[in-house]
């Protein structure tokens, strides 16, 4: 995938989709996440491709291994550039995540990369406590989800830009790290716990920013991506 911003796709048609990326050329990340991809299937997916667009396909799967692997094994057939799964489905989980994507993935070409989501960047410190009953901080059930996905030989993880430096000391730099969660200064948290500014991603060590309503509910939604884009690769 680009280095550039993921924009997420969140719109409930993909006519909506269609009329808010014709400001932008095809040169950008777009990302397609449950609401999108349920309303309209794989053709959005093939619409998207044809224009161009590198493809984070989101829909976080996270069940018994072997439905897991079958899924993928459909996903892959659809020729997007990454999926994601929940590291809390546990390694064998993953391991068969990626065993479907290798199984289904056409002859000559290149397999999606596959990420494992660790903590989301909505939960914060008390629901991993009280809700999930996890006895360390949220940062170490982020680092212990980011080595297990490293273990199932997962090329990376979604986590929030907060755990992003610790994750590439103890997983490499060529790990993923998917950093969604980002805001402006200025602008809305709405559910998101664990956010950060395009600078702070970049500084930190992510190596990909996602970004949804900070861009497609802007009023100049091209605008405001080329100042995240700007921010994020330091060329301001
Ligand atoms: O996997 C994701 O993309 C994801 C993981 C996560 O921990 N947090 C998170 O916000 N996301 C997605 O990233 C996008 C963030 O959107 P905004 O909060 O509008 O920028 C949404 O589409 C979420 O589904």
């Amino acid at each position: 995938m680009r280095i550039s911003p993921i924009i997420a796709l969140d719109f409930d048609s993909g006519q909506k989709t269609m009329e808010f990326l014709r400001a932008f050329d095809g040169d950008v990340n777009v990302k397609v996440g449950m609401q999108l991809y349920f309303k309209e299937g794989p053709t959005i997916i093939a619409k998207l491709k044809e224009l161009g667009f590198d493809i984070f396909l989101d829909l976080k799967l996270h069940d018994i291994p072997n439905t897991v692997k079958s899924a993928m094994e459909v996903l892959a057939r659809l020729g997007v550039d990454l999926v994601n799964v929940h590291a809390a489905g546990g390694r064998i989980m993953m391991e068969a995540a990626l065993e479907g994507l290798d199984k289904g993935t056409p002859a000559g070409m290149k397999r999606p990369s596959i990420i494992g989501v660790t903590q989301l960047t909505s939960t914060d410190d008390r629901q991993v406590r009280e809700e999930q009953l996890i006895g360390v901080s949220l940062e170490k059930s982020v680092l212990h989800y980011a080595k297990l996905t490293k273990e199932a030989g997962l090329d990376g993880v979604v986590c929030s830009v907060h755990e992003a430096s610790i994750i590439q000391q103890v997983c490499g730099q060529s790990f993923l790290k998917v950093t969604p969660g980002i805001r402006l200064p200025e602008s809305s948290t709405h559910d998101q716990k664990r956010i950060a500014t395009p600078e702070e991603a970049r500084k930190k060590g992510s190596t990909h920013i996602v970004v949804g309503r900070a861009i497609t509910g802007a009023t100049d939604p091209l605008a405001a991506y080329e100042q995240i884009n700007a921010r994020w690769k330091g060329m301001e």
